[in-house]
């Protein structure tokens, strides 16, 4: 699996919230259009006019890990989450003006379809009483525009399994539901092509940050959002965030069903933050862990595919069976969250120093064990638990929805490279992956026009243009990261601009 490099160390991730990486150079910038922005040359765009209306564009979103208070997010609790630096992105691409199709690639999950888009349901999304706004709070899915969206995905992956079937058509079904609500029969024939570096269904947000994409690649094309660009006032930016979010968690509650927004909040805004949601009618409370400290944390994949919705459905009904045990359970895990949180907040917490570290990793297995006795976790996981907890090696839990997906093992400082070694072995012998990645980095980032430089394949203005089938092509999950990646392989990468929220 490709990541970053940053903060990696023996195969252990660290938590480290990135400095600025915003580039200088040109990119969607101020409330004007961004084919019309001051700062935007026109010979550079020029190129790039695969439609006399929009150049090709890409963003991208960081998945996450939960760190503390999963599930019990889903029920009104505190949960604390910070993004990593695997990635999903998003390339848009134009079509001439005289083709009128929508097109969705995304060969990860080997999906590939087209709609015209005058045939699609425009006049109930559009009708007063439905219509949304881009600066609309949505909060449920309306179950007639659900319904007027299933006609369209009846020809979806036809002749595929039904599991692969259910997967392409919640994924069409998102799309659909943002492109119908946001855009309208006029907007321009497109191409919108995916490819992620997350691991699917394993806990790390994979489906929040391609719904952030979405969202933040049609705002884009609304031309309702201002920015990103270096001067942006935190305020400004914080609105367009806001907006993005908003219309991600749309796109989350059709794959998952009962999203608590977590996800897609950590994906759109980066870093790290406590996230809680009492009252799904409004906005959830958000507070930024600016300082969130680097904590030494290895990440193993179970290998294990689960989904989201069955694991949050479980609970679910667990909760109704029990409802007081159940209760006094995700109480239990929201106290575990706030421990955490005024622990690590502690002027004297030192991610370095034993007793820090000892303190937080108790929290975190009391937390995987609540997580267990909901149901959530998996043999694979507790198996994973066993060797770390054998070897002494630190304190583990799961991290996402668990039934499979990925643990976090938070490492006692000074443990011997032969354990270390051993572990390792015995990891891979038994077919489970390690994760190298960097938390707290950027959120939502947009490269506007798809010019990149790479330092490989320039033209005569110092830039690459990210061709289709090349991103359609790169190799694996390092090769993406090599051909479009936001840190391109390690350092930060002129042409990415991210929104800024930072006060300081
Ligand atoms: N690379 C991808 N290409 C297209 N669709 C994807 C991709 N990755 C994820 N998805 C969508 O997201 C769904 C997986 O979401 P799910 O919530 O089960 O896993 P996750 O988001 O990785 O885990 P968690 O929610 O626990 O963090 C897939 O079924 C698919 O619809
Ligand atoms: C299991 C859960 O709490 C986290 C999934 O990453 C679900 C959610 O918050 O939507």
């Amino acid at each position: 699996m490709s990541n970053g490099t940053n903060g990696v160390q023996n195969g252990l991730a660290r938590l480290q919230i990135h400095g600025d990486s915003n580039g200088t150079s040109n990119g969607v910038n101020g409330k004007l259009s961004p084919s019309l922005s001051p700062d935007s040359p026109r010979r550079k765009l020029d190129r790039k006019m695969s439609s006399p209306m929009m150049p090709a564009f890409m963003v991208s979103a960081p998945g996450k890990v939960i760190v503390f208070g999963e599930h019990a997010v889903v029920h009104g609790k505190a949960a604390i989450a910070a993004s990593i630096s695997l990635r999903s992105y998003l390339l848009v691409t134009a079509l001439s003006k005289s083709r009128r199709t929508v097109t969705l690639r995304f060969p990860d999950i080997d999906l590939d379809h087209t709609w015209n888009i005058d045939d699609l349901p425009w006049g109930i999304f559009h009708h007063p009483s439905k219509k949304k706004y881009y600066y609309d709070l949505v909060t449920t899915l309306d179950p007639d525009l659900l319904a007027a969206i299933q006609p369209h995905l009846k020809d979806v992956s036809l002749g595929k399994g039904d599991v692969e079937r259910k997967v392409h058509q919640n994924a069409a079904t998102s799309f659909l539901y943002l492109f119908l609500s946001l855009g309208s029969p006029k907007f321009p024939g497109c191409q919108y092509t995916l490819r992620s570096t997350i691991p699917i269904g394993a806990g790390l947000g994979s489906s929040g940050s391609i719904a952030v994409c979405q969202a933040a690649a049609l705002l884009l094309q609304l031309r309702t959002l201002s920015g990103p660009h270096p001067d942006q006032p935190p305020e400004e930016a914080r609105l367009q965030v806001e907006r993005i979010n908003r219309w991600a968690f749309v796109a989350e509650m059709c794959i998952h069903g009962n999203p608590s927004g977590v996800d897609n909040t950590v994906s759109t805004q980066g870093k790290a933050v406590v996230f809680q949601r009492t009252d799904y009618q409004k906005p959830p409370v958000v507070r930024p862990l600016w300082d969130f400290p680097e904590l030494p944390l290895l990440l193993v994949d179970t290998r294990q595919a689960k989904s989201t919705a069955a694991e949050v459905a479980k609970v679910a009904k667990l909760k109704e069976t029990h409802p007081k045990l159940v209760g006094t359970i995700l109480d239990a895990i929201d106290g575990v969250t706030r421990s955490a949180s005024e622990l690590i907040d502690e002027e004297d917490f030192n991610s370095e120093e034993v007793e820090s570290l000892r303190r937080v990793g108790e929290l975190m297995t009391i937390n995987h064990g609540l997580l267990v006795s909901l149901g959530v976790s998996h043999p694979r996981l507790e198996r994973v638990r066993e060797l770390l907890d054998h070897e002494g090696i630190g304190w583990t839990k799961l991290t996402g929805a668990g039934g499979g997906g990925c643990s976090i093992t938070l490492m006692k400082p000074g443990v011997s490279r032969e354990k270390l070694g051993r572990l390792e072995e015995q990891l891979e012998e038994e077919n489970y992956q390690k994760f190298e990645t960097t938390l707290g980095g950027d959120g939502v980032g947009v490269l506007w026009p798809a010019v990149l430089k790479n330092g490989l394949d320039e033209d005569e203005e110092g830039g690459m243009e990210i061709d289709l089938e090349n991103f359609l092509e790169a190799p694996g999950t390092e090769g993406v990261e090599k051909l479009v990646g936001v840190h391109g392989g390690g350092a930060e990468r002129e042409g990415w601009k991210f929104w800024r929220l930072e006060n300081h």
